[in-house]
């Protein structure tokens, strides 16, 4: 498969402490993934593995084809941490100039990376008068420098406004439109829903879910909902003739097995003249995050 970063039954343990139990992944070109989990999952460990500062213990990982950490894959991978700091008295311009020089790359590319990023009209001013968002997209342009094939990012969006979070994510997709594999960490997981093509969920070091979102409802398979609003009157009818339906603050609410679904809706469309209207209530990301991060006894 031609993937960008390939994992195969990766396991990592820190003395007595499992962080990594033979966890798989592959993150193709210009796919956008996002990796969730509770505080201590090992969302970090897994990325310190994939940009080589910690070794496995045992199992397979190739970034870019080479072993992380190698020359050639430090060449194409960028990681952005989720707290970046700078030096606040270097404009944002002198930032990216002198981390070109350091890359060895044209400083003359540095306007074109803040432009990139949406900085360009500040791009003399100090760091320290940059708002948050605008200091992340430093970090994203600093991270841009030599076109990586792989672009690492933990918590990218925390800490911004949903403005500047709909921003940042429009940059992803420019650069994963233009072929670049983006793995990045979140616990916001609404905005990942939307924003990525795949979710995987690490949980106690094991990765317990991984897909898209339609998959994991469709894996979860949690109960489904329903609120049914009775024709004036006709509540205790609908209460008599549904035995899974219960009154929750003045409403009527059923709760069904996912195979139950159809045969439901087809009791309730029975009720025709009693019944003014049905809805499915769709389960949340995070109620779907939680059915999987608690089976494994989380
Ligand atoms: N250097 C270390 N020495 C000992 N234990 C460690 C070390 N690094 C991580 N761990 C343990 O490994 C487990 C996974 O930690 P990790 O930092 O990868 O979780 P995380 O998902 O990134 O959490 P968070 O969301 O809080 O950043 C935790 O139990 C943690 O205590």
């Amino acid at each position: 498969m031609n993937s960008t970063l390939m994992i195969s039954h990766l396991t990592k343990a820190f003395g007595g402490v499992k962080a990594l139990s033979d966890v798989s992944l592959n993150v193709t070109p210009g796919e956008r993934v996002a990796l969730l989990g509770h505080n201590g999952a090992g969302k970090s460990t897994l990325m310190k593995i994939i940009l080589g500062l910690i070794s496995v213990d045992s199992g397979e990982i190739a970034v870019c084809g080479v072993a992380p950490g190698s020359a050639v894959a430090r060449a194409k991978v960028a990681y952005l941490p989720e707290n970046a700091t700078f030096h606040s008295a270097l404009t944002g311009l002198e930032h990216i100039t002198y981390y070109l020089r350091l890359r060895g790359e044209p400083v003359s590319g540095a306007m074109a990376l803040l432009d990139k990023v949406g900085l360009g009209h500040a791009a003399k001013r100090r760091i320290a008068t940059y708002s948050k968002g605008m200091r992340q997209r430093v970090g994203l342009a600093q991270a841009l420098i030599g076109h990586p094939s792989l672009l690492v990012l933990d918590e990218p969006t925390s800490g911004l406004d949903p403005v500047s979070r709909r921003d940042f994510y429009e940059l992803l997709d420019g650069l994963a439109a233009e072929g670049a594999a983006i793995l990045l960490s979140s616990h916001a997981l609404t905005e990942v829903e939307a924003r990525t093509d795949r979710l995987l969920i690490l949980s106690g070091g094991r990765m317990v879910a991984e897909g898209s979102l339609h998959d994991l409802r469709r894996e979860a398979a949690l109960p489904v909902s329903m609120h049914i609003t009775a024709i004036n009157g006709y509540d205790t009818d609908i209460l008599a003739a549904l035995p899974n339906a219960i009154r929750v603050a003045g409403n009527l609410h059923v709760t069904c097995a996912q195979d139950q679904k159809l045969q439901t809706l087809a009791h309730v469309a029975a009720l025709k003249g009693k019944v003014a209207d049905i809805d499915v209530i769709p389960h949340s990301l995070e109620d779907i995050y939680s059915h999987f991060s608690r089976r494994d006894g989380q």
